[in-house]
């Protein structure tokens, strides 16, 4: 297995021939197949491919929301194991997901307040004081621009579609994990809304040294938020290492064309 890397933390999440069939017979399908990696503390890894390549899979089997067919997960060198309840509650607590649709990430009968709350609950330490509580929750609101005051009464359908992704990230700030995995994170919001998202994905790894896997189709925001980047093809990573080795210097045919379809990649962009 890889050694620690001299840029980031230390090796957090480790896969060995990870593989996901769904299916029997003649419709069985490989979805994941023997996927290989060693993603550190403090680094952000996006995982890119087109649609029914395998990534939704992936990251529900990185999450433990999905058992592989074979292959193994290690965290912190240790072999995962979900089978027994306090193990899954103890893994849970330092892995956590976003995901493409806000609406359906929320509660909608919980306030802002009740939200924050339950990730200190499950996420964090049970035995903060109020005082302290309230404080977190007040920093995960400045954290990512929303005023807690302001808000915490509210319900989810009360928010913008933007508040309700910024709390999406505030919910994570409290909850601390080590891993968070973002699946398309941005792909219900508008572009300004949508830079906003990844830099505050790397303003958790700056400041908490969070390792962040980063989901999606979009070459071009793969570049723009990530360390490194795996291209995954037909349930395999086809190609990976550090984001402008991947970009400027591709070397698998299935690279090549998706770059194409962001051809000013090398050059000066935005975000539009
Ligand atoms: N529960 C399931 N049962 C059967 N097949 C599945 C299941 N989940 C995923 N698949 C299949 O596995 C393959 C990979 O799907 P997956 O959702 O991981 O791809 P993806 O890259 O995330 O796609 P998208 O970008 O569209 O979300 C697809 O062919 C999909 O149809």
């Amino acid at each position: 297995m890889a050694n620690n890397h001299p840029k980031y933390g230390e090796v957090l999440l480790q896969g060995k021939d990870l593989t996901r069939q769904f299916g029997f017979g003649k419709s069985k399908i490989t979805a994941v197949d023997k996927i290989n990696f060693s993603f550190h503390e403090g680094e952000i890894v996006s995982i890119v491919g087109e649609s029914g390549s395998g990534k939704t899979t992936t990251a529900r089997m990185i999450l433990g929301l999905l058992p592989p067919t074979s292959g193994e997960v290690y965290y912190k060198g240790q072999l995962r194991n979900l089978k027994k309840g306090k193990e899954r509650k103890a893994y849970w607590k330092n892995i956590q997901g976003v995901f493409q649709d806000p609406f359906s990430s929320f509660n909608q009968f919980f306030r802002v307040e009740t939200v924050l709350r339950d990730c200190i609950k499950k996420g964090v330490d049970a035995d903060l004081t109020e005082e302290q509580q309230l404080e977190r929750m007040r920093n995960a609101c400045t954290f990512v621009n929303l005023k807690y005051d302001e808000l915490y009464n509210k319900y989810p359908f009360e928010l913008s579609g933007g508040q309700m992704q910024r709390l999406m990230i505030a919910r994570i700030f409290v909850w601390e994990p080590h891993i968070l995995i973002a699946d398309e994170p941005t792909s219900m919001v508008d572009a300004c809304s949508r830079s906003t998202i990844l830099d505050m994905l790397m303003k958790l790894r700056d400041t908490e040294k969070m390792t962040i896997i980063f989901i999606t189709h979009d070459l071009g925001l793969a570049y723009y938020v990530s360390d490194t980047i795996y291209i995954m093809e037909k349930g395999r990573f086809v190609e990976g290492g550090p984001a402008d080795e991947v970009i400027l210097n591709p070397q698998h045919a299935y690279t090549k064309q998706l770059l194409n379809d962001v051809p000013k990649l090398n050059e000066t962009w935005s975000l539009n």
